[in-house]
């Protein structure tokens, strides 16, 4: 058939490629909700807070899909046994057959520490799980979402990032099985949407911050704030100048829901421009926590990029997505 494609910079590519149809399953006798959506990685952080907005309307029913990795059915177990809401222990590496109408595909370890802890599967679950995930879409004639990262730009040489800047990343560091493994994986969005129709949406996240962080797991804004419940010094990474910008999850959620039900395919960054140094975040924390811990200056990793803010001009064109650009207040403002 024949095809025609606008590969405009501003985030609204259009195949003329029909989406290919719904399968014929999907409207089955069993079929009863008005939207099946699956969720993969639906298990973690950023994950269960979407479930909960999605299971907050009537007419959805809610699949999650985790290898519980790094996720916890903790984090859902308000939802299990509910009858719009089901669970499956699954690794997106290999292939799920499933009758949906949205898939929003998170499914990757998001914390430094987790995704160098076995790189190799990071890379697989980047590539292959959203090869597989497409296929899925493709199949059933579902429309994808994908969380990218703002790891994509890299140690990035442009401040904020829009989403026209192609990044300043290392190919061979340890970072690489994350972010190139998410290049790949937008790469592969897009094949998917050009060669095949499919209906794509490629969210790039910025640091985003709420309850169900792993209290564990290393980010930046669990650990300091654990440590000055414990009474322990604040380990700033050097050199403390680098910056980061941080969204809190709800906002977060809002943002990939309408990035979802509008009409751009992305990439989109959703994130809140608030931009903090991590000495300025480790006084904010001391300061709203426990006044009395010390902080003190640690080795950093390989490849940190120094410098983090979002550009969300085209997060606020998608209509009423402005809730990101929150002022650049305190953390504690929310509460999380
Ligand atoms: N939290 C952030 O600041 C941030 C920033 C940028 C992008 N993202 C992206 O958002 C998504 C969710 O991040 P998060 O912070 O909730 O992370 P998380 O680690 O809490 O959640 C990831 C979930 O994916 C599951 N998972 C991992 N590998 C899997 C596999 N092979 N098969 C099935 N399930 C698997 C984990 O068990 C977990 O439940 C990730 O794709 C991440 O790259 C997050
Ligand atoms: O938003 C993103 O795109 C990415 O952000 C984070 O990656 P990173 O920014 O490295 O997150 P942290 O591990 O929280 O580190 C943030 C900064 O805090 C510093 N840090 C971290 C931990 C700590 O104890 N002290 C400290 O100073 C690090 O050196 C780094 O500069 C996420 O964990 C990725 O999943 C996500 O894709």
């Amino acid at each position: 058939m024949a095809q025609k494609e606008t590969n405009g910079s501003n985030g609204d590519h259009i195949s003329t490629r029909p989406p290919p149809t719904p399968s014929p399953l999907r409207f089955s006798k069993f079929f009863q909700a008005n939207l099946r959506i699956l969720v993969t990685g639906g298990a973690g952080f950023i994950g269960s807070h979407l479930v909960d907005k999605l299971m907050e309307n009537e007419k959805h029913e809610v699949i999650v899909a985790d290898n519980f990795f790094t996720g916890s059915k903790d984090n859902l177990k308000k939802w299990i046994g509910h009858p719009r809401f089901e669970l499956i222990r699954h690794d997106v590496t290999e292939p799920l057959l499933v009758e949906v109408d949205q898939i929003y595909h998170l499914a990757c370890p998001a914390s430094p520490i987790f995704y160098k802890h076995n790189p190799v599967k990071t890379i697989k679950t980047n590539v292959i799980g959203t090869l597989n995930m497409l296929g899925l879409a493709k199949r059933v004639g579902a429309r994808i979402l994908l969380t990218s990262t703002s790891e994509v730009y890299g140690d990035p040489l442009e401040h904020p990032q829009t989403e026209a800047y192609w990044g300043n990343v290392n190919p061979i560091g340890v970072r690489s099985c994350y972010d190139e493994g998410k290049r790949v994986a937008e790469t592969l969005m897009f094949d998917y949407h050009r060669q095949h129709g499919i209906e794509i949406r490629i969210a790039r996240i910025f640091n985003t911050y709420g309850p169900r962080m792993n209290i564990d797991d290393g980010r930046v804004v669990s650990n300091f704030i654990a440590q000055a419940v414990r009474g322990e010094p604040l380990t700033v990474q050097r050199p403390g100048t680098q910056t980061r910008s941080f969204c809190y999850v709800a906002d977060m959620v809002d943002g990939l829901i309408k990035l979802m039900n509008g009409n751009k395919t992305g990439p989109i960054n959703l994130g809140n421009p608030g931009e903090f140094t991590m000495l300025e975040l480790a006084e904010n924390v001391k300061e709203l926590i426990n006044p009395d811990v010390t902080v003190t200056m640690t080795e950093n990793t390989p490849d940190d990029p120094r410098q983090r803010k979002p550009d969300i001009t085209k997060a606020k064109e998608v209509s009423g997505m402005g809730a990101q650009d929150r002022p650049a207040g305190r953390l504690g403002a929310h509460g999380g």
